[in-house]
């Protein structure tokens, strides 16, 4: 073997190291077996250099393979959750009418934690324990960073932070006061009761967050007639659930899949109260790649199109040179410094702007200006100019939307931006990294670009 073919198969065999042999993989490989998962057999689990855990296949992975199958019973969705009835004494056997207090309360991805949080609890005591113990047992979000660096991260990020924590403490308050007037006298219960904490619920609520995978079962059971039961609690629909192994695989925007319930004809539309976890067993999710794999890579799929703010917030990672980024701003920071430079719109402009929808989606990618921010700067720039129709120019700007003089007007608005992320990287890069501030970090550097290219244009 010549140097360079040396050299390069080493840089081959140090991008990921196996890991199939670790103790909670292989019980989770024999319990996932054991209970009727089907596994293409050309994979394994393995440590990426780049990805962390992931799938890798031994073998050629070709456009149209089956990855995996799982009867729905070794899956957690809504039906695992309605068949739990200790699970569902929490609120039927409480001092305060759940179903109607506290009706379309909670999302369903709450829901979903709040379960997780109850198995979690009962450690071996439940059929999921093996799962659960193949979890991370943290996750890299910017939810978690510590609140004084949080601070100096950027503003969008700040926001979804918020926003998140806004969802969490409400439905965790929720769980808690339904928890406090609970009257079972089950052991489970009353233990759960004393140990259920704001950490453990956060640890659930993200599990499900950068693990679910959509699945549809409004043909399999009947959630509409459903009066007694807790789906009354649930504000939205309940199409996620977790899938174990599945749920290793990584994301690339590259990648193709598709899933697929496969069902008896003679199972549909079962009545919540007829639920039985046999029938599941005959019920199986089947996932599919679109893509083809090389023996000794990843295997992966997509999550969908997302931006790295999206990819940071909700999963946890980064995708470097990610096309989909953008700087967004908002319509008031716009006015404002429409006003600070006497540009003030006036009251038929902003109805204008208002009644086209151009008050929102306003951002700068590597393309330019969003559609949106072009059409509102038409608007700040020709809407009092006789010799301009604006609803053309908007209309024409889908096909030419190119005009420096219109970047112009909100350059020093732009260079200020760049300015401020700026000095809050300048502050960030005295403090001691971690995973999850270097993809806030990697976001930051990556709008920087965007901005610098848009005054450079
Ligand atoms: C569905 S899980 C995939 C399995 C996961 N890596 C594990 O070890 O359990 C999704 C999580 O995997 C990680 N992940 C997925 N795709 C990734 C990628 N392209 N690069 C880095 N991390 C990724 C993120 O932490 C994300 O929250």
């Amino acid at each position: 073997m010549g140097r360079t073919r040396r050299k390069r198969s080493l840089k081959k065999a140090r991008a990921f190291c196996a890991c199939d042999d670790q103790e909670e993989i292989i019980l989770l490989n024999t319990w996932l077996a054991k209970n009727g998962m089907q596994r293409n057999d050309k994979l394994v689990l393995a440590i990426f250099d780049d990805t962390g855990r992931g799938v890798l296949t031994k073998k050629k992975v070709q456009c149209g393979e089956e990855l995996m199958n799982l009867p729905l019973n070794l899956t957690i969705n809504v039906t695992t959750i309605l068949m739990d009835n200790l699970f569902c004494k929490i609120f039927l056997e409480n001092s305060k009418l759940c179903l109607v207090e506290y009706k379309q309360s909670v999302s369903f991805q709450s829901l979903m934690a709040f379960y997780l949080a109850f198995l979690k609890f009962q450690s071996d005591k439940t059929k999921w324990h093996i799962y659960l113990e193949s979890l991370p047992k943290e996750y890299t979000v910017p939810y978690f960073l510590p609140n004084e660096i949080k601070l100096s991260i950027d503003n969008d990020i700040q926001s979804v932070i918020s926003k998140q924590k806004d969802i969490i403490e409400t439905s965790y308050n929720v769980f808690v006061n339904i928890l406090s007037n609970n009257l079972s006298s089950d052991n489970i219960i009353k233990e759960f009761k004393k140990s259920f904490s704001m950490s453990s619920y956060e640890w659930a609520y993200f599990t499900v967050n950068t693990r679910c995978v959509f699945m549809d079962l409004t043909k399999v059971i009947d959630l509409k007639n459903t009066e007694n039961s807790i789906i009354n609690l649930i504000c939205d629909n309940t199409k996620i659930s977790l899938c174990p192994y599945l749920d290793m695989i990584n994301h690339s925007p590259n990648a193709r899949n598709e899933t697929k319930l496969l069902v008896s004809k003679d199972i549909q539309n079962i009545n919540v109260s007829n639920l039985k976890e046999d029938l599941f067993s005959s019920i199986h999710f089947s996932i599919y790649t679109k893509s083809d794999f090389e023996p000794y890579t990843q295997v992966f799929i997509c999550y969908g199109d997302s931006h790295n703010l999206k990819l940071i917030t909700e999963y946890g990672f980064f995708l470097p040179a990610n096309d989909l980024d953008y700087v967004s701003f908002s319509f008031d920071e716009v006015s404002l410094f429409l006003r600070s430079n006497s540009l003030k719109l006036s009251q038929d402009q902003i109805s204008f702007i208002n009644s086209h929808g151009l008050n929102k989606e306003l951002y700068i990618d590597c393309k330019g200006l969003s559609y949106n921010f072009y059409g509102l700067l038409l608007v700040v720039k020709y809407y009092y100019d006789q010799s301009s129709d604006v609803s053309r120019l908007i209309y024409s700007a889908a096909i030419c939307s190119h005009d420096n003089n219109l970047n112009d007007i909100i350059s020093p608005m732009v260079k200020d931006k760049l300015e401020s992320i700026k000095v809050s990287l300048d502050k960030l890069s005295n403090v001691n990294k971690c995973v999850i501030l270097n993809n806030c970090v990697e976001l930051m550097c990556q709008y920087v670009r965007i901005l610098e290219k848009f005054i450079k244009c």
